[in-house]
């Protein structure tokens, strides 16, 4: 179960590896809310995101796509706590101030990746997060986060 559309078509002028729409050569992934405090994200690994062994996904790109599903979870928060949907009036950024991941098992290759974002706590400046990285149904890393408020000009 999700909720609308993807947050991060909601963005406006990101360029970001792991997550802008407007980077032909990054991953684009696709962030929903799913109820108050939570988002999932599904995202498929291409052959070429492997890690030694090829059936195995790189853990650099297990670490970005956390980070960009929580830091883009904490921006469309920062619009509904102001009130406004994603996107509209006065921009809206965080940046990553701290990426913790701990990697549990391998996660496999040919499968898509499952994550599941919590906001653990908000103030003016920064949003605390954790996410759940699962491939398989097999919980493959965890992750806590803490996204910092930016402004336009960062
Ligand atoms: C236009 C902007 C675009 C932005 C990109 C969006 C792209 C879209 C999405 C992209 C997705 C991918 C995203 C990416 O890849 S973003 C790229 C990777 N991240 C960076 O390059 C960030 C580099 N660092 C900085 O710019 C600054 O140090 C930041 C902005 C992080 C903090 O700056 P500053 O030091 O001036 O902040 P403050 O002192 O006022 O503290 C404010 C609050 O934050 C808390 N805190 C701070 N640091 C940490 C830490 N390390 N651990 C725990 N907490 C930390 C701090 O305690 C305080 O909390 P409190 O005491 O009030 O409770």
């Amino acid at each position: 179960m999700r909720d609308g559309a993807a947050i991060q078509d909601q963005i406006p002028d990101n360029h970001c590896f792991g997550c802008g729409p407007q980077n032909d050569h990054g991953l684009q992934i696709k962030s929903y809310w799913r109820g108050e405090n939570e988002s999932v994200c599904e995202f498929t690994p291409l052959p070429h995101h492997c890690a030694g062994p090829t059936r195995y996904l790189n853990g650099g790109i297990i670490a970005t796509v956390i980070d960009c599903h929580t830091i883009c979870t904490a921006i469309a928060d920062g619009y509904r706590q102001a009130g406004r949907d994603t996107g509209t009036g006065n921009k809206i950024w965080y940046a990553t101030g701290k990426l913790e991941v701990q990697y549990r098992a391998p996660a496999e290759i040919d499968e898509p990746v499952e994550l599941t974002a919590k906001i653990l706590e908000r103030t003016e400046r920064k949003t605390v997060l954790s996410c759940e990285l699962k491939s398989a149904g097999r919980l493959c890393a965890t992750a806590n986060v803490v996204a910092v408020r930016v402004p336009d000009n960062w």
